[in-house]
């Protein structure tokens, strides 16, 4: 019996935070079935960086890959969730003594950011030395239920740019609140945005049955 998928991402909707001073989230019913004859017809407006993402590298680097040529296998396959609560920042001295048991994706449960709809003051963020570590470990995705791996104001994206350089792509705004730590199957799919910096996931795990 393999278990229930478990929904990990932000509910999209009218009023979830977005990136400060970023496009709001909007969805509205465009055309009305009453006036077509037919069919209600959405119409959606959004950031890339809302709601559970993944950033291309193009979103931090000019020359990085963008949405539609990123491989899509990163995207799928065993997870492994890590409870870092309580702490104000996560770097190598933090996970060097964690068994990642091999995972080559890694979810990281800060608990720092209790509600979509309100962006966070400060939030869990990740140090620059993080990327080697993870590299070494053999970890090719990230994900963290926060809005970014960098502190809000930083302009240098150390941890955005650390990643990176260690072959790390990264899943943001996850909701990891009824997610106990431990070993998962993990889909969270990239539309094939072309030339995208980035895209909206639908994020879900279920325990793995190894
Ligand atoms: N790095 C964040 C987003 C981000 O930094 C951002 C998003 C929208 C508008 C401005 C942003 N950063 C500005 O410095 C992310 O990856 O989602
Ligand atoms: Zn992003
Ligand atoms: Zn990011």
């Amino acid at each position: 019996m393999t278990g229930k998928w478990i929904d990990i991402s932000q509910p999209l909707h009218n009023g979830i935070a977005e990136w400060p001073g970023d496009t709001p989230f909007h969805y509205e019913v465009k055309f009305l079935k009453a006036d077509t004859g037919s069919v209600n017809i959405g119409q959606m407006t959004t950031s890339m960086h809302t709601g559970t993402h993944i950033d291309a590298p193009f979103h931090y680097d000019n020359d990085g890959l963008k949405v539609d040529e990123l491989p899509i296998d990163i995207y799928i396959g065993k997870a492994r969730v890590i409870d870092v609560t309580g702490l104000e920042s996560v770097g190598h001295s933090d996970l060097e003594q964690i068994d990642f048991g091999g995972a080559e994706r890694i979810l990281l449960k800060t608990l720092s950011r209790p509600d979509a709809d309100v962006f966070p003051e400060t939030y869990t963020f990740l140090r620059r030395d993080i990327g080697p570590l993870l590299k070494e470990r053999g970890v090719r995705l990230l994900g963290i239920d926060t809005p970014s791996v960098d502190p809000e104001l930083s302009k240098t994206l150390d941890a955005h740019h650390s990643l990176h350089d260690n072959g790390v792509l990264i899943l943001e705004n996850i909701v990891l609140a009824s997610v106990e730590p431990g070993d998962y199957e993990l889909i969270a799919l990239p539309l094939p945005i072309k030339g995208g910096d980035g895209s909206p996931v639908r994020a879900v795990v279920r325990k793995w049955e190894g």
